[in-house]
């Protein structure tokens, strides 16, 4: 009968008539499922026909547990008495809402937590909590908004996932009652990571939670979504959704969760964050997760969260970086850069390691070569060009690796989880102190020990050193061992001129990196015209530099100033940074919070690719990040075009060919094994290059503190640098050497 009615009000409306609806007295159409049409309504029945149950079960409820009657005749009652026991129960705890002295807890089980939610945490092996769990969970228990801040890996993922839970189980939350949390991750990685952690704690709760995320099917996710509880998503997918899926609704949200939100703002998305909120309900509870404090991040709370507590558990630590982090730096010319990575590998084949670029390009083309290089151990590759599928697939491969080098953008910079990471090199100076932090949480995660190592050109370290001490960083100075630097350029060489493909990633890759230098915001610790292209070229396995027309383009630019300024030497300089800067000004939109005013969803929605598209040039590959699509990169590279004033390409009528940072959009795993790249002994190195010495040194009696393997010096000054360096050569042996050459 349902079905025929529904039918005829279709048939009728497609005629063009007002469909007039007959049968459906006596509430006959409580019986429809949710997600049909309720002609009466004009309306899917899905949302309120679900309300309309549930407010008259809980006004029942209400009468029982308020007045002590029994509003029920025999037969009629869908609730178990049990259930209703259970619903006073709990209603006493939610309103009475116990203030829970933050101080007094220990374990997750001195919480007022449902039996369901401590069972996943124990089944997980979560027992004991750490600082900032104990400090936020209890608020978030009391239904106040919290911001959230601290260091990385101290387990802010829990700090939002148990509160999460357990407000939907305070509230009966089924699968009618629609979306009720909503989380939202900067990239899809860490969207992920986190719905893995929810789906571990919270499997003894029936609550359906869903991954939304780029990359995937939208018309499959538009047809699951409105039967999800608690969603995971990326903010472009999210607003995607609100825009186009006619299911969608968050009229009933209960939380919303912003996790890493510095960086959810880094990448361009406060538009969409913006039209994002307007969205949702003003009455919710709002939790907001980050490692740094930032002034966006602030605004955003400033938008998002009504009367927050502040918890910010490190905020008077000594440092900003864990306990367990032995952090140090080293000097390096550009040019040896590849060479020290090679070398770096060879002398820690045992050990597990993300090392940092400031560009897709970059990773691409070495992790190719590096794959043909075969250091001795499984190299990986993750970045934002790659498919979703094969993102998946390497997060999940690098997760389960005991030994493995992982190539990555600042795609993997935040929020990721992997476990027993030994060091973070950042091959490429991070574009702050921020993403430096953030980078080199990937390892000492949660009690654990880890490595850092930062490789900064000489014209980097001032500036950068400074930043890193203004931050509370520890780090010291390193030297290498120029002995135990291998050389590789002849090798790439040899490989460049057998391949074309590959000769053209290396073109790509340094084109990039220069790209990715000039757009840097901080002028004085990123200058691209102090860069020895040339050697970086050869490097690289390139004969020669490739031409690079947005530099070209540049130069002009700096020299047309100064021809017209016709004033001394060193006004001119000073104009011509202004120049630069002005033109990173103009093109380069600031991914700044602006949160006044409303914006339409699809206006946003632009503007927000376009930013993600800017963003991408401004800092490490963000594009990638933000988990576009490989068309997407496409806008990146019209973008960057504009953004570097380039003139459309002609015919080219010099014999030198140039190259602009055009996106290549196959994945670059195509056509190699590369996860097959194991750890056996290819050309017989193994057993030789295992006993070598490391290319690092740090005698104890410079540092001071724990020596490093053969690797490490430290530094005070440049008469201790040479001292080190003679301390390189007197104490390196074989008997202190392990296996790993540490
Ligand atoms: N109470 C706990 N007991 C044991 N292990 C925990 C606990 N809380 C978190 N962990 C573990 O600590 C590690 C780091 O946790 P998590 O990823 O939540 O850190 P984070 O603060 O979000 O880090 P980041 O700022 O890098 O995102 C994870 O491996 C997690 O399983």
């Amino acid at each position: 009968m349902v079905g025929r009615a529904v039918g005829g009000a279709r048939r009728q409306r497609s005629r063009g008539q007002q469909p007039q609806f007959r049968g459906f007295g006596g509430g006959d159409w409580t019986a429809l499922e949710p997600g049909q049409w309720h002609p009466r309504a004009g309306d899917f029945v899905v949302k309120r026909a679900a309300r309309r149950r549930r407010r008259r079960r809980r006004k029942r409820l209400k009468q029982v547990v308020t007045r002590g009657v029994w509003p029920f005749s025999p037969g009629s009652v869908d609730i178990s008495v049990l259930e209703i026991a259970h619903v006073c129960l709990h209603r006493r705890r939610t309103t009475d809402k116990p203030s829970i002295n933050a101080s007094e807890i220990q374990r997750f089980s001195d919480f007022p937590l449902s039996k369901k939610t401590l069972k996943g945490l124990q089944e997980s092996q979560y027992r004991v909590v750490t600082e900032i769990q104990r400090q936020t969970i209890g608020l978030a228990l009391q239904g106040k908004d919290v911001l959230g801040a601290a260091k990385t890996g101290s387990g802010k993922t829990l700090a939002f996932i148990v509160p999460a839970l357990e407000l939907l189980y305070r509230q009966q939350w089924t699968s009618a009652d629609g979306l009720g949390v909503l989380i939202i991750s900067p990239t899809r990685e860490l969207a992920y990571q986190t719905f893995k952690v929810l789906r571990k704690v919270g499997k003894n709760h029936e609550f359906s939670a869903g991954l939304i995320i780029g990359g995937k099917d939208l018309k499959e996710e538009s047809e699951r979504i409105h039967h999800i509880n608690m969603l995971i998503c990326t903010p472009g997918r999210l607003l995607q959704h609100m825009d186009e899926t006619s299911y969608f609704y968050a009229s009933d949200l209960q939380m919303l969760i912003l996790d890493e939100a510095d960086r959810i703002l880094d990448m361009g998305f406060a538009d969409t964050m913006n039209a994002i909120i307007e969205n949702l309900p003003k009455k919710r509870q709002t939790l907001l997760f980050s490692a740094t404090q930032t002034k966006s991040v602030k605004d955003l709370a400033r938008l998002s969260l009504k009367d927050p507590e502040y918890v910010w558990v490190h905020e008077k630590a000594k440092f900003s970086t864990p306990a367990t982090l032995d952090q140090n730096y080293v000097v390096c010319e550009l040019q040896q850069k590849v060479n020290m990575l090679y070398s770096f590998l060879r002398t820690h084949l045992k050990k597990k390691s993300i090392v940092f670029f400031a560009s897709c390009k970059e990773v691409q083309y070495l992790f190719r070569v590096f794959c043909k290089l075969q250091p001795g151990l499984p190299v990986l590759a993750l970045h934002g060009k790659q498919q979703q599928m094969k993102r998946m697939e390497v997060y999940t491969c690098f997760v389960r690796k005991k030994a493995a080098v992982l190539f990555a953008t600042d795609i993997a910079a935040r929020g990721l989880d992997f476990p027993a990471v030994n060091w973070v090199i950042q091959f490429d100076c991070p574009e702050d102190a921020n993403t430096y932090i953030h980078r080199v949480g990937r390892t000492a995660r949660y009690k654990e020990g880890g490595e850092a190592l930062l490789v900064l050109l000489p014209s980097e370290e001032k500036g950068m050193v400074e930043q890193l001490a203004q931050r509370k960083v520890p780090i010291s100075e390193i030297k290498i061992n120029p002995e135990k630097l291998t050389d590789i350029q002849k090798r790439l060489q040899a490989f460049l001129a057998q391949d074309q493909e590959l000769k053209e990633k290396a073109q790509r890759c340094f084109v990039s990196y220069l790209r990715s230098v000039y757009l840097m915001k901080n002028k004085e610790v990123f200058d691209v015209f102090k860069l020895p292209l040339a050697e970086y070229a050869l490097s690289l396995g390139l004969a020669m530099a490739p031409r690079v027309r947005f530099l070209q383009r540049v130069q002009k630019q700096l020299c047309a100033n100064e021809t017209a300024s016709g004033t001394d030497q060193l006004e001119e300089t000073e104009q011509n940074e202004n120049a630069l800067t002005l033109v990173n000004e103009e093109t380069v939109e600031k991914c700044g919070t602006n949160f006044s005013g409303k914006t339409s969803v699809n206006k946003t929605k632009e503007k927000q690719r376009r930013k993600e598209a800017e963003e991408c040039s401004v800092s490490s590959g963000s594009a990638e990040e933000s988990g576009e699509s490989e068309d997407e990169s496409k806008e990146v590279s019209e973008e960057e075009e504009k953004e570097v004033h380039v003139p459309n390409k002609g015919p080219n009528s010099e014999s030198m060919q140039f190259f602009e940072d055009d996106d290549d959009d196959e994945d670059d795993t195509e056509g190699l094994d590369l996860l097959t790249v194991k750890q056996r002994d290819v050309f017989g190195v193994e057993a030789k290059d295992n006993p070598a010495p490391g290319i690092f040194w740090q005698p104890p009696a410079v540092g001071g503190a724990c020596c490093c393997g053969e690797l490490l010096v430290k530094k005070k000054g440049e008469a201790l640098e040479n001292v080190s360096l003679l301390l390189v050569r007197a104490q390196v042996s074989p008997s202190t050497r392990d296996e790993n050459g540490k």
